[in-house]
């Protein structure tokens, strides 16, 4: 079943940022949500998660599905190394090599034991990535994933994600069309301010 936000409408200290907003996401898809800065984007995802509770509207197509996402902030726990912040969302059963071979696709090969507070920008945020793609989960969200990540790392990632999100819903936030492509994307959303 696809993903329908009806009549969404939310407000901040009395500015309107969503209204009647009106937005499907195709199931078992790439879904690419674009639109100028400050237009309600994550908003409209913490919503759709239920971190944001709208002021009114309905959301249909979530029930007993399992999100993971990546968001602008890569929300890890700086004194744990990679490996334990990944741990913390996988099966029980998924073993440190896993963990490590998974992070090797994205290019880290080096530090994982190490507390990811020592790493670089580029690699917390490919941490934070590998992290929400072993989560158990039916739909991804990916909130601008690729900043800080220079134009190889990003192709790596895109392959990465490609490969290991097949068959899930998949939404993606970012400003730039072409990586939706090499993401896949089927289906575009463009959000405009009300
Ligand atoms: N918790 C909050 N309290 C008050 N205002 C908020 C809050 N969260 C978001 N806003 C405001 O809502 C508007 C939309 O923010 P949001 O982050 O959803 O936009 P966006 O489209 O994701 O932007 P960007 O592309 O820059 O990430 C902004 O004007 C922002 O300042």
């Amino acid at each position: 079943m696809d993903i329908e936000m009806i009549h969404i409408t939310k407000q901040f200290d009395g500015k309107q940022i969503l209204k009647d907003c009106n937005i499907t996401f195709a199931e078992g898809k790439v879904n690419c949500l674009m639109g100028a800065s400050g237009t309600g984007k994550t908003t409209l995802i913490n919503i759709l998660m239920g971190l944001i509770k709208p002021d009114s509207g309905e959301i249909r197509g979530v029930q007993g599905k399992r999100f993971a996402a990546v968001f602008q902030e890569d929300r890890l726990i700086e004194h744990w190394d990679a490996i334990k912040n990944i741990r913390l969302v996988c099966d029980k059963e998924i073993t440190d090599e896993k963990i490590i071979q998974e992070l090797e696709e994205v290019a880290i090969s080096e530090r994982t034991a190490k507390p990811v507070s020592s790493f670089s920008g580029g690699m917390k945020r490919r941490v934070a990535i590998v992290r929400a793609v072993m989560a158990k989960s039916d739909i991804l969200i990916f909130d601008e994933p690729f900043k800080g990540l220079d134009m190889e790392l990003r192709m790596k990632v895109i392959e990465y994600i490609n490969h290991r999100s097949k068959g899930k819903t998949v939404i993606v936030i970012t400003h730039d069309k072409e990586e939706a492509n090499s993401l896949g994307a089927e289906h575009f959303i463009t959000l405009t301010n009300p």
